[in-house]
């Protein structure tokens, strides 16, 4: 087995607000391997973002810990790449602008930095649309420039928070299946949240379903289909239901 790169050790968060404390996140203990396409699955409003926000230094946990790479997280940093729903794109700088933002930001050479740059465009399929503005994008097009600009911080995990959830049936498929492609190309450790069971089943080597809030493991399964997988296959559909048994009714 791979290295654990993310060790989440009795997770536990709670906000304050002025109408009391909101018991998030509870005792949840959590490795993620090297290369691992983990899924984090659940239902509506259970505490998935939060999971997503603790382990990637967004939010500090309440109790327990997160190390990535055996480095405690306290603050966001460059080693944890984040995708959103809908991406904060730049709106007055293009593609390339958007996607070598990063690495300008922390003082890499032009001509570096470009052709990093560049090569992540190309990986998510967008050559010839470096000098174009998101507004001048699709919404899976502008997906696709969030996913470059999150690896071309060349990032030790990746972070994705429902990044298809906006978008169309059929555009979604398609970055599912994109998603796929890039990640064989180039392994990346990816947490993915979602509250769609195919795109789970589809993406995931294993899936962790969270109960309702406040969230703890329910189950977990590894997913051993083998890919690019097929949303009709008899193994697939079985897993479907058994998994769909599982999770918790949104509140
Ligand atoms: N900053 C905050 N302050 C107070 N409560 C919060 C905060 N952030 C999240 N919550 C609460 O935590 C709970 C879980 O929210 P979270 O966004 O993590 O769930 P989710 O599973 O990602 O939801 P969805 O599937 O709708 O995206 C919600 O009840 C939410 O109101």
């Amino acid at each position: 087995m791979s290295k654990e790169i993310i060790v989440c050790k009795n997770m536990d968060k709670t906000f304050e607000t002025s109408r009391g404390a909101v018991h998030v996140i509870e005792d949840v203990t959590l490795n993620v391997h090297e290369n691992e396409l983990l899924v984090l699955f659940g239902p509506g409003q259970c505490g998935k973002s939060t999971m997503i926000n603790c382990m990637s230094g967004l939010e500090p946990v309440t109790e327990g810990s997160v190390e990535v790479n055996g480095k405690k997280v306290i603050k966001p940093g460059p080693d944890r790449g984040v995708v959103y729903q809908r991406m904060a794109l730049f709106p007055w700088l293009t593609v390339m602008g958007n996607v070598e933002y990063g690495p300008k930001m922390r003082g890499v050479p032009k001509k570096e930095r470009r052709e990093r740059a560049q090569h992540y465009i190309e990986l998510v399929g967008l050559k010839g649309f470096e000098n174009s503005y998101p507004n001048q994008l699709s919404g899976g097009m502008q997906q696709r420039v969030g996913i470059a600009r999150a690896y071309c911080n060349e990032p030790d995990v990746l972070f994705m928070d429902e990044p298809f959830g906006h978008l169309d049936a059929q555009t979604r498929y398609l970055m599912q299946e994109d998603l796929m492609k890039i990640w064989e190309k180039e392994k990346r450790t990816i947490v993915f949240v979602t509250n769609n069971i195919e795109e789970a089943i589809y993406l995931a080597d294993r899936i962790i379903v969270m109960t309702n809030c406040p969230t703890k493991i329910k189950k977990e399964y590894k997913i051993d289909l083998p890919r690019p997988r097929n949303y009709v296959d008899e193994e697939f559909l079985k897993l479907r239901e058994e998994i769909s048994t599982v999770v918790d009714k949104a509140l």
